[in-house]
């Protein structure tokens, strides 16, 4: 029989899956999809290696409100497809795995529980990334699951990128720059590689642009710096997520307006980026295709604060050999891409106009500059080769 590695990657709208086969050291894709718009527009889209449909199916918001129910829809449709495989584990994005988690870790009960204190440090990902992983152990306690951690690839940050300027008690107690989007970060640092091991090993700048967004500086394929901190709010504007706000804000909306932590909460995490902006949505497709100015306006804001970031990382990296855009926004927008490159002129950042509107995988200009290129991320086979690795240890 066939061994099998499922993966699950439980995000705040949407969760995807993917099921490899086992192919020595390796794996291959069996079949992957998606339930997204979970609450507003749910739709069931899964795919074989082909690109095949296998299924298209849609919800009414009130049948699929919540990830539970998002998780029962997928089993119900899933289960059936893993006959005739033998399943040695599941693989699980989990977003926060705190100071100490520097590595992917098979699930026990010590694990699952660390990992619940860190629920409150990701509100929108932290809950729905272990429930899946209960409800397996429910009804499988023996199959394995492995948690792969979006706050390892950056443990090796220096000190000083670790660090916020707060009471040193503080950083020993935990409130550090963990940084997310470590799976992202180092499957398209190992894509690099492998198109350009001499750029890879050079200091290089990935944008992951998708409804969280984040970007972070490598040299030599290691996290130096990035632009989540603390929380996955930190650093660029979002789809619903505020970015970098001064903490003033925060004490003036308790302080001063008498709002509940709460409230303020659901309001940075919720309402504020590109929804708060323009008031419209926020999804980056609709805003690029409106003609308010508010829509204008966001978009712009979203293309000033990303070039800020790569501005500021090649500062903590000394220069700029590389410049790389990932996820739904980095990968598909080449509007958004020439907006952020038109800024960072000064770094010497030249676009190929006709490479960048075909979503080409190099779309720098020839010139000295630093080479910018377009890779898709996937999370999904990070995990599974990391579930891989540590199930069958070489
Ligand atoms: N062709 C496109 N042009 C601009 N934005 C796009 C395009 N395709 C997808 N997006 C944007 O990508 C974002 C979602 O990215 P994705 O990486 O799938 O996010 P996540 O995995 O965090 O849910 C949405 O804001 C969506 O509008
Ligand atoms: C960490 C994070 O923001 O993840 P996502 O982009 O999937 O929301
Ligand atoms: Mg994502």
């Amino acid at each position: 029989m066939n061994e099998a590695i499922f993966v699950v990657n439980a995000g705040s709208s949407s969760i995807k899956f993917k099921l490899y086969r086992v192919v020595g050291r390796d794996v291959a894709l069996v079949l992957g999809g998606a339930l997204d718009g979970i609450g507003t527009r749910p739709r069931l889209l899964a795919k074989d290696d082909a690109g095949t449909v296998l299924v298209e199916r849609t919800f009414t918001p009130e049948t699929i409100a919540k990830a539970p129910e998002a998780q029962h829809a997928i089993s119900d449709w899933v289960l059936p497809h893993l006959d005739g495989f033998d399943l040695i584990g599941v693989g699980h994005r989990v977003v926060h795995g705190g100071p100490h988690y520097t590595h992917p870790e098979i699930v026990n009960d010590e694990v699952l529980r660390t990992l619940e204190s860190f629920i409150p440090l990701a509100p929108l990902h932290q809950l729905t990334n272990l429930d899946p992983i209960r409800t397996i152990r429910e009804r499988r306690p023996d199959l394995p699951q492995v948690a792969c951690f979006d706050t390892a690839f950056h443990r090796s940050h220096p000190e000083i990128c670790d660090r916020f300027a707060l009471p040193d008690a503080l950083y020993r107690d935990g409130v550090r720059r963990y940084g997310f989007h470590g799976l992202s970060y180092e499957y398209v640092s190992g894509a690099l590689h492998e198109l350009a091991p001499e750029l890879a090993r050079g200091r290089v700048v990935i944008c992951h642009l998708g409804s969280g967004a984040s970007a972070c500086g490598l040299k030599d394929g290691a996290s130096q710096d990035a632009t989540m901190s603390f929380t996955a709010l930190d650093g660029l504007p979002m789809g619903t997520r505020c970015g970098a706000l001064d903490p003033g804000v925060v004490l003036h909306l308790i302080e001063q307006k008498g709002m509940s932590a709460a409230e303020v909460g659901h309001m940075l995490y919720h309402d504020s980026g590109l929804k708060g902006l323009s008031g419209l949505s926020s999804d980056m497709r609709e805003l690029l295709a409106s003609e308010a100015p508010a829509a204008a306006l966001a978009v712009e804001y979203f293309a000033l604060h990303v070039a800020q970031a790569v501005a500021r990382l090649a500062v903590t990296l000394g220069g700029l050999d590389a410049l790389v855009f990932t996820a739904g926004i980095g990968e598909r927008s080449p509007e958004i891409r020439a907006r952020i490159c038109a800024r960072l002129g000064l770094l010497g950042v030249a676009l190929d106009a006709a490479a960048n509107a075909a979503n080409a995988t190099w779309i720098d200009a020839d010139g000295p500059g630093p080479h910018v290129l377009v890779i898709p991320t996937d999370e999904e086979r990070m995990i599974a080769l990391a579930t891989l690795a540590l199930l069958r240890p070489a």
